[in-house]
């Protein structure tokens, strides 16, 4: 058993969230998404935060709730947002507070899962025509693809579920030892 923190990270829509809650019940261990944690912390959605703060009081937001989330545990899984790695050092502070995993999942599988969530919850993608979807997804993937490669363990999958990254994990471990 993992006497650790895991740190999810991806791209919007890869399923940090949701493999991370399943991860945690599975391994037993609190789950946090950094999200919601700010969500909690300010009184108001991200995209309420987008919309009325801008994107860069956001980043500053996270990488305080990032460091405080990461402090409230010292076994847990803590899903971040898409963007958290990219700024403010945190991929480093993530990669010394635990162990990361890059969830990486193909731009049309994220994109068909997007359409059928209804894009406009996600304030990054809202309003955006299909062709510039995949534009925007793919120029911030080339872009954010230098943090994500920083991660521990790499989970490449169309259809990633709980069990196969436990398996992984195991593996990493057995490896470590
Ligand atoms: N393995 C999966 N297969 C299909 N859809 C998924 C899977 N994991 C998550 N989803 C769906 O994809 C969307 C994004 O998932 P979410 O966990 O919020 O991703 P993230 O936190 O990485 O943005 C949600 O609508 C969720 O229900
Ligand atoms: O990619 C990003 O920059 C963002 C991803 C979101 O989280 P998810 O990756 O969980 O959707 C959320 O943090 C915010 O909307 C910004
Ligand atoms: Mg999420």
């Amino acid at each position: 058993m993992l006497d650790n923190r895991i740190f999810l990270v991806g791209m919007p829509g890869s399923g940090k969230t949701t493999l991370g809650r399943q991860l945690a019940t599975h391994l037993h261990v609190p789950f946090t998404d950094l999200d919601h944690y700010i969500e909690r912390k300010e009184g108001k959605s991200v995209r309420r935060i987008f919309e009325k703060t801008g994107e860069s009081w956001f980043r500053k937001t996270e990488a305080i709730a990032l460091r405080q989330a990461t402090e409230e545990y010292e076994q847990g899984v803590i899903a971040t947002g898409g963007g958290t790695p990219c700024f403010e050092g945190n991929m480093d502070f993530i990669n010394r507070h635990g162990v990361s995993i890059y969830i990486e999942v193909p731009i049309t599988e994220i994109l068909s899962r997007m359409k059928a969530e209804g894009i406009a919850v996600r304030p990054l993608l809202a309003g955006k025509s299909d062709e510039q979807l995949y534009r925007f997804f793919s120029e911030t993937l080339s872009h954010r693809k230098q943090f994500y490669a920083k991660a521990t363990i790499t989970y490449a999958s169309a259809n990633p579920n709980a069990g196969e990254l436990c398996q992984l994990i195991d593996q990493y471990l057995v490896k470590k030892e």
